[in-house]
């Protein structure tokens, strides 16, 4: 298993993926992947997503993880699925310690100076800053990242293709998440283009 920097540092932008209908998610993975974007996060939105992970995990190339995992129930039963890393939009004490007694990359999602201090109680100094443009954008992350040099932010939430590369060029930003990457009801090719425009971002 890797570890949350490499996960990261992969691409410019993890795809957060909804997945409604089990027979898309393997056309969806093999699109994102051939677009230059291994790492999947996969959203525990849907009552299909945990198959949805198991048939991407079977795209070479393709990294899946867990989006929307709010429990230590949630975090279980995505290991058991076989994910390579779990994101939460927020941080728990019970769900840290669980993810760090899996030794699973762990992406908790963070919005305040407090939120980090927790993380980084629990060992934890990768975080997602969601949700990114409601909770001030830009300006925000920089105020509340700027005490804390050791901590690396993948910030989600609101982020397109235009705004990408501005939020990318904040140091302590590693990538970002995104679902623009596949829209609902989008084919394979639009995703795959989708996926390569994103892939080629570079942070202004
Ligand atoms: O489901 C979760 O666990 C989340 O944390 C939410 C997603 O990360 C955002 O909804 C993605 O934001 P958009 O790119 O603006 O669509």
């Amino acid at each position: 298993m890797t570890d949350i920097y490499s996960i990261m540092t992969m691409a410019p932008v993890i795809p957060v993926l909804v997945i409604d209908d089990l027979d898309t998610a393997i056309p969806i993975a093999e699109a994102l992947v051939a677009g230059g974007l291994p790492c999947l996060e996969v959203t525990l939105r849907t009552p299909c997503a945990l198959d949805a992970i198991e048939a991407m995990k079977t795209v070479p190339g393709a990294i899946v993880g867990a989006g929307t995992v709010l429990s230590t129930k949630d975090l279980e039963a995505v290991m058991r699925a076989g994910v390579e890393f779990v994101v939460s939009p927020g941080l728990t004490e019970n769900l840290g310690r669980a993810a760090r007694e899996a030794g699973v990359p762990f992406l908790p999602g963070i919005a305040t100076s407090a939120d980090i201090m927790t993380g980084l109680d629990l060992g934890l100094s990768h975080f997602k800053f969601f949700p990114a443009e409601a909770n001030g954008g830009l300006p925000a992350l920089k105020a509340i990242a700027a005490p804390f040099g050791m901590a690396k932010f993948c910030p989600t939430g609101g982020i397109t293709l235009e705004s990408a590369p501005k939020w990318l060029a904040h140091p302590q930003v590693l990538c970002v998440g995104g679902s623009w990457v596949a829209p609902k009801g989008a084919d394979a090719e639009t995703i795959r283009m989708l996926a390569a425009e994103a892939a080629a971002i570079t942070p202004s």
